[in-house]
């Protein structure tokens, strides 16, 4: 059975499998040149050329930056007639103040000291110091009286040459070494090219406490010209992690002083790699801020949807598809940075199936996924009412053909359904009637927050909201076998929006640019930010560009590794001419269906599946009507902020200090809202845990849960 997942290529150019209509066999494709033997030979010297050029030092490996490095050596040339005295003078310094140090026995006098040893010791200290003063007056005689009878015999040039010798390695002792006194102001390719050298990317390993002080790296791959950037392999020393590396980014960065953006550090997993292996790619420039790579489906005369559609490109240049099967999408982000981009790209690519059904729910109301009209099975403009109730029938016949695609699937024969599952088989065939069908839902919170009761003249029935958020859960949780996937884009990714029992079931998250880490965290995941993984720290000028994350084991991706990916744009000029061949494509295959067919009535939800979805979703729903009676009784601040944070597997105490940076809050002010709150302090209220070697102030999470439940229950 085909399986996509969520493909990262490293190789820039490698070829994406293209489409073809669906039923069309499919062959891969191989491209070639023919070359002359001049040719070839030509290319195996310019290789051979390449490969030595990577190994001599970084600066001296690009025209620019050995260029640069020439001038600042015939600089130093130039200066070293005026820096040389100075040098030999402070060398001269140095060393006397080595040899005073040796003849008063420095270290043995401190050590006796310190001990309170002195008295014991003064004798045979000040024997020591008398033998020593000894030896350097018989040394500097020795050396008067051999120069005078070298002078004498030989002619004063071995002493000058001597001499020489002596102050070169005197002005090596003291002259002032590169780098001291704070970091070189000038950014670009050559102080990239000076960072990315061996003893100074140890340095700033070291540095960025990354590797100890008296630690060093081995190079797996010496620093080389990657694209429009600088590319190496090293590996820490031994016990020092890799993803530890990964987590700490930002200060490496800062030693390399370079913006956070340009510095792309991965562990090197697999055969090639280990736990203790990190790769770095430093770009000469922002690699996001370049101009946005027009999307493939811009000119794509068809799609497969069982084939991840194309979504963007790694600051490397690596080619970034997202499977749409077996998986749900949620993008994130604050205003104005793409969602909506973002969430068109999967549905293009399923507008160009002929054999999938869309279902699109535009909670913006805007004109952006008009295009999808041409199409869509159901498409639902706004958050009118009408469109609302609109939207929770649609869903509800979603969800009954969802259970009766189930039924049929198991009475299906071995052969043709092996797996209980949808195949690219039963899709493609209309016979099934099970195509694919993707859910698009823009800025779904504004229909998850609508509290208006389903039953107008009940007002404590169940809200509009969730209704909605019911049946998502239940698509979400059993749709993909039954092939349903959905895309949902928010603004606000707070569990109070998303609870976690929708959230958890979409398992491929995309983070644009958010406003705090704690944000970042929700879209992406518990444990996220500490990972390194942080959406919050990308720029405003960063439009289309996030954290992709494979959360739910469909993809390549897991939670320790979300990659930065910009994303291909597509205007809707494009998205709109997708859609008239995608109409097309379905008015020949026989599959334009529902809405965009003409037909708007919506199927009725059999008694039997309306149970059965209060079944699969009772847990979530329960959570839901807590949250939202948490909301309803007005928590204090804190007790609602902590609820958002604290997790439903966390209990017992956890450090003041790293609840209230969940929440962005200093320690003494969570503690003290607490108390104000009614939250009992633990006895004792300071304590060791996590193996702290000191008692730290400590909270305690069941308190915190028995404070929320008591305001709620009044
Ligand atoms: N991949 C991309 N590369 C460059 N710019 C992009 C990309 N995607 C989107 N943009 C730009 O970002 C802007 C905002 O995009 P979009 O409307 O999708 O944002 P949004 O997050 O959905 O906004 P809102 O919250 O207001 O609905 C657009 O004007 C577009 O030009």
């Amino acid at each position: 059975m085909t399986h996509p997942k969520l493909s990262v290529e490293d190789a820039p150019g490698k070829l994406v499998p293209f489409p073809g209509t669906a039923d069309a066999p499919r062959s891969e494709v191989l491209t070639g040149e023919l070359v002359d033997e001049a040719e070839y030979q030509r290319t195996r010297a310019r290789r051979l050329a390449e490969s030595m050029v990577s190994r001599l030092p970084a600066v001296w490996q690009t025209p620019e930056t050995a260029r640069q490095a020439s001038a600042q050596l015939a600089g130093q040339l130039v200066a070293l007639p005026v820096r040389y005295p100075g040098s030999v003078g402070r060398g001269l310094a140095v060393s006397a103040r080595a040899w005073w140090s040796w003849v008063r026995v420095a270290d043995f006098y401190a050590a006796a000291r310190t001990a309170d040893r002195l008295a014991d010791r003064w004798l045979e200290i000040a024997a020591i110091r008398k033998r020593r003063a000894w030896w350097s007056l018989t040394a500097i005689g020795t050396a008067a009286s051999g120069s005078l009878v070298t002078d004498l015999a030989a002619g004063p040039l071995p002493l000058l040459l001597t001499g020489g010798a002596v102050s070169a390695g005197l002005a090596l002792l003291g002259r002032r070494k590169d780098g001291a006194g704070g970091r070189k102001a000038v950014v670009g390719p050559r102080t990239l090219a000076w960072a990315m050298d061996g003893d100074h990317l140890v340095e700033a390993f070291r540095d960025a406490k990354l590797i100890g002080r008296d630690e060093g790296l081995a190079f797996v791959r010496l620093p080389k010209r990657d694209g429009a950037g600088w590319y190496v392999v090293v590996d820490l020393p031994p016990s020092r992690r890799a993803s530890n590396a990964v987590a700490h980014r930002e200060d490496l960065a800062s030693a390399l002083a370079v913006d956070e953006s340009r510095l792309i550090i991965e562990r090197v997993r697999g055969d090639d790699g280990h736990a203790g292996r990190v790769s770095l790619w430093i770009g000469d420039s922002d690699p996001y801020a370049a101009m946005p790579v027009a999307s493939p489906l811009a000119s794509a005369e068809a799609w497969d949807l069982w084939t991840a559609p194309p979504f963007g490109s790694t600051a490397r240049g690596g080619v970034v598809a997202v499977p749409v099967v077996w998986t749900s999408l949620l993008v994130g982000a604050i205003p104005r940075m793409g969602k909506t981009y973002v969430m068109r790209l999967p549905m293009t690519a399923a507008a160009l199936d002929p054999h999938v059904r869309l279902i699109i729910a535009d909670g913006k109301g805007g004109k952006d996924h008009r295009p999808f009209e041409l199409v869509a099975h159901r498409f639902i403009r706004n958050t009118r009412p009408e469109s609302v109730l609109r939207l929770i029938a649609v869903l509800e016949e979603a969800a009954a053909d969802v259970e009766n695609r189930f039924e049929r699937l198991s009475d299906m024969d071995d052969e043709v359904c092996p797996e209980s599952k949808v195949t690219p088989e039963i899709t493609r065939n209309p016979t099934f009637g099970m195509p694919l069908t993707v859910i698009g839902i823009d800025e779904i919170q504004n229909y998850l927050e609508d509290d208006t009761p389903l039953d107008l003249d009940n007002p404590k029935s169940k809200k509009r909201g969730q209704r909605i958020l019911e049946l998502l859960t239940f698509i979400a949780k059993t749709g993909p076998a039954a092939g349903y996937s959905l895309v949902l884009a928010t603004q606000k990714p707070d569990s109070a929006v998303i609870p976690d029992k929708l959230r958890g079931q979409l398992g491929t998250r995309f983070a644009l640019k958010v406003m705090t880490w704690q944000a970042s965290e929700t879209i992406l995941g518990a444990g996220t930010y500490k990972a390194g993984m942080d959406a919050s720290k990308l720029l405003k000028s960063h439009k289309g560009v996030g954290l992709l994350l494979g959360a739910d084991g469909e993809t390549d991706l897991d939670a320790g590794e979300a990659t930065a990916v910009r994303t291909h744009l597509l205007a809707i000029k494009e998205i709109r001419v997708a859609c008239h061949r995608g109409r097309a494509l379905r008015e020949a295959a026989g599959t334009l269906s529902g809405d965009a067919a003409g037909n708007r009535a919506v199927g009725d939800l059999p008694p039997e599946v309306a149970a059965r979805i209060a079944d699969v979703t009772a847990a979530g729903v329960a959570a839901v009507e807590v949250e939202d009676a948490v909301l309803a009784e007005d928590l204090p601040e804190v007790l609602g902020l902590l609820v958002e944070v604290i997790e439903d597997h966390e209990a017992g105490l956890v450090a003041t200090f790293e609840l209230a940076g969940r929440i962005g809050w200093e320690a003494k002010a969570l503690g003290e809202a607490l108390r104000r709150a009614g939250v009992p302090a633990p006895v004792p209220p300071r304590q060791r845990i996590n193996g702290s070697p000191h008692p730290v102030s400590v909270a305690d999470l069941d308190a915190i849960r028995v404070a929320v439940i008591g305001h709620i229950d009044g």
